[in-house]
């Protein structure tokens, strides 16, 4: 049976960061990008990863920063892979020296193929999150249309964007992807997650690894 991995982004307060790890989430996503309701500066990001337990994953999400804020975020705080969800290039998401994952902004007419093939080679790359395009990058809850995806993407698929409890165990029988993510599918308002959701999420994700796709 195919276990699919879950992240869940957006942790800005212990008691959400204890409750996603409870409830078994493989990996926890931390906001750098200042516009997003979701934004930890590095000083929080450091107190709630101090509560992360090993063999979870600490995922460092930034939007077209700076390097040096890059560098200097990695310095201060211990990220295991960083998720790029803005608009840079190979060059720049492998120049940390530190895993990482690219977003695809997934629209009709956009050539998924053809972005996963900028990417494919760069070192370090960990896999190809497709999010629906929303204005403000991410974080928008909205699902894109899971029939654009190809079958034969050159990297392994975090399949994220509008999913939440209710969708999510179609979406994994309909894509398969390696892993999902979700930031406000899973919350009570924005940037405060809901315990009970992420139960339900994730319960709907291990429903789908045990069934049959559709
Ligand atoms: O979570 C955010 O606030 C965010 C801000 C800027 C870029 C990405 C962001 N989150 C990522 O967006 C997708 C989809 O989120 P949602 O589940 O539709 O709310 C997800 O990959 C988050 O990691």
């Amino acid at each position: 049976m195919t276990r699919t991995r879950i992240k869940i982004c957006g942790i800005t307060r212990e008691e959400d960061l204890a409750a996603a790890v409870a409830a078994g989430a493989d990996a926890l996503g931390f906001v750098f990008y200042a516009p997003s309701p979701r934004y930890v500066t590095i000083e929080r990001a450091a107190q709630l990863m101090a509560q992360v337990p090993a063999f979870v994953t600490k995922v460092g999400l930034f939007v077209n920063a700076e390097p040096q804020a890059v560098r200097e975020t990695m310095a201060q705080v211990p990220l295991d892979l960083l998720q790029f969800h803005g608009d840079e290039d190979a060059a720049y998401c492998a120049a940390f020296g530190r895993p990482w994952i690219k977003a695809a902004r997934v629209r009709p007419g956009f050539d998924l193929l053809e972005y996963a093939s900028l990417f494919a080679k760069a070192p370090g790359v960990s896999g190809l999150l497709l999010d629906a395009h929303v204005e403000g990058y991410g974080g928008g809850g909205k699902t894109f249309d899971w029939t654009l995806i190809p079958r034969n993407l050159s990297l392994p698929v975090i399949l994220s964007g509008g999913l939440h409890p209710g969708n999510v165990a179609e979406a994994v029988r309909t894509v398969r992807p390696w892993a999902v993510d979700v930031s406000s599918g899973v919350e009570a308002a924005r940037g405060i997650k809901d315990a009970q959701k992420i139960i339900e999420f994730i319960a709907g994700v291990r429903e789908a690894d045990a069934g049959p796709s559709l």
